[in-house]
């Protein structure tokens, strides 16, 4: 069965057959932060499963008729229905499947829940942006004072949850949306933006004692490789290190 490591499928490679009977299928890519979040849900619900990687540059022609944007995440079920769009995968497996729920029930937590992934959607191009510039050799001062300022009300929002995590003592869906860009700070070089953010470096240091985040972890030497052939859009890029 393909996983989470295995090699990614590109132009020219064999679609792969119908899901089998009580698993589902995640095409993704390993350092997809994205994907990485239907990752996250997977293990964390404990959900048997597959993982197919793309590479997204030199992907297969069969990809899109998967998602017709060309992107990863995307599910497929043994029925052959496919979700696609990082949020709605890990809802759709929060709820279709048993076991712990990581969205609240409450509905008004719930919409906290994504009132917050709404802001948080602002911050995750500064920090592809970010990366971009100081490859460059620009000046990136702005985008750094940018990011630092949108972390602080993060900072504050988690201030007012008054627990560890965003939605209380234990962690839910929202800590596992937003993790991956907070594993690639070191990567990208924005960790000392953490530096007048208390709370959410003990919300990422809570983070890391989890199964699911230490499952898919990945050393920030590793990202950077990966990122240098991505920019260049090398097509050894989504198999770096393999
Ligand atoms: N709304 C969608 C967005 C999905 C998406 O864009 N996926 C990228 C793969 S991720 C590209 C990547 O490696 C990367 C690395 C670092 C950072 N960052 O640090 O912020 C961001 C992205 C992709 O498939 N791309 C394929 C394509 O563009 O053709 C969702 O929520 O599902």
């Amino acid at each position: 069965m393909a996983g989470d490591h295995s090699r990614s499928l590109g132009k020219g490679s064999a679609a792969p057959g119908p899901v089998p009977e009580g698993v589902i299928r995640l095409y993704s890519m390993r350092f997809c932060p994205f994907a990485q979040r239907a990752r996250l849900v997977l293990r964390a619900k404990g959900i048997s499963h597959e993982v197919i990687n793309i590479n997204l540059k030199n992907k297969p022609d069969w990809f899109f008729e998967k998602n017709p944007f060309g992107l990863v995440p995307v599910l497929e079920t043994s029925k052959g229905q496919l979700i696609y769009e990082s949020p709605i995968t890990c809802e759709y497996l929060d709820e279709a499947f048993p076991g712990k729920k990581l969205l609240p029930l409450d509905p008004y937590e719930r919409a906290f829940q994504k009132m917050l992934l709404e802001y948080f959607s602002k911050l995750t191009p500064i920090v592809f942006k970010y990366y971009v510039a100081v490859r460059d050799g620009q000046d990136t001062s702005a985008l750094k004072a940018e990011f630092v300022e949108k972390l602080g009300k993060l900072e504050e929002m988690l201030s007012k949850c008054n627990t560890v995590f965003f939605g209380g003592d234990s962690i839910s869906m929202f800590d596992y949306m937003i993790w991956p860009w907070f594993e690639r700070l070191e990567a990208v070089q924005l960790q000392d933006s953490l530096s007048h953010t208390p709370k959410l470096r003990r919300w990422m240091e809570a983070m890391k004692e989890d199964p699911a985040v230490k499952a898919t972890m990945t050393d920030p030497q590793t990202y950077k490789g990966y990122l240098q052939l991505y920019l260049k859009n090398s097509p050894e890029a989504c198999d770096y290190g393999l």
